[in-house]
């Protein structure tokens, strides 16, 4: 199965440090729309792994997040592709859960919801966490350098992991090999 994992914030829509709040304030970064529904209508199955502890600390609510996550899908299906299962950690980074990255459980969630092996898999980030969460399951680490990305180039990088300028280049490079 052709499954592509993504983190959101910083690879598919732009981040901010005061984190994405609204929809208004979800804005997708130049081609990533595009590049989703060209892995879509190429086969691929795009999930999105995030963390959203914005919702712990009160910032925004579920409803808030999903319509976010309703748009996403609205654009994407508008070019004629998909997105396949979207799973967030809510939790704030003190609660202790197992799906919070740089855990995998979010990872491991969309695998068997797909029922198939996270070796390999690529998972597509911007911080150091999403990093070490691919590494985690034996899944292959993929840094673009949007959102945070360049600051996280900066820092020492899991072994084999695949730097990419942007979500296009992932999609360009997935498609036409
Ligand atoms: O990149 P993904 O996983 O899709 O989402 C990241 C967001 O949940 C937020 O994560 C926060 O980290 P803390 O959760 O406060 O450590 C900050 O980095 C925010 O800037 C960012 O918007
Ligand atoms: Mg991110
Ligand atoms: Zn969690």
């Amino acid at each position: 199965m052709k499954l592509l994992i993504l983190d959101r914030d910083g690879v598919i829509n732009y981040d901010s440090d005061a984190y994405i709040k609204s929809v208004a304030e979800w804005i997708p970064l130049p081609g990533a729309i595009e590049a989703i529904a060209q892995l879509s209508k190429a086969g691929w199955t795009v999930a999105i792994a995030t963390n959203q502890s914005g919702i712990a600390r009160g910032y925004y609510d579920i409803a808030t997040l999903e319509a976010m996550h309703a748009r996403l899908r609205t654009l994407v299906a508008e070019q004629g592709g998909e997105v396949g299962l979207v799973v967030y950690c809510p939790h704030g980074p003190d609660e202790g859960c197992d799906c919070r990255k740089p855990k995998p459980g979010m990872l491991k969630t969309i695998a068997e919801y797909y029922n198939t092996p996270l070796t390999g898999l690529w998972f597509v980030g911007d911080s150091l966490g999403d990093l070490e969460a691919a590494k985690a399951v034996d899944s292959q680490p993929v840094l673009v350098k949007t959102g945070k990305g360049e600051k996280t180039q900066g820092k020492p990088l899991p072994v084999g992991t695949l730097i990419f300028d942007d979500l296009a280049a992932v999609a360009a490079e997935l498609i036409n090999n």
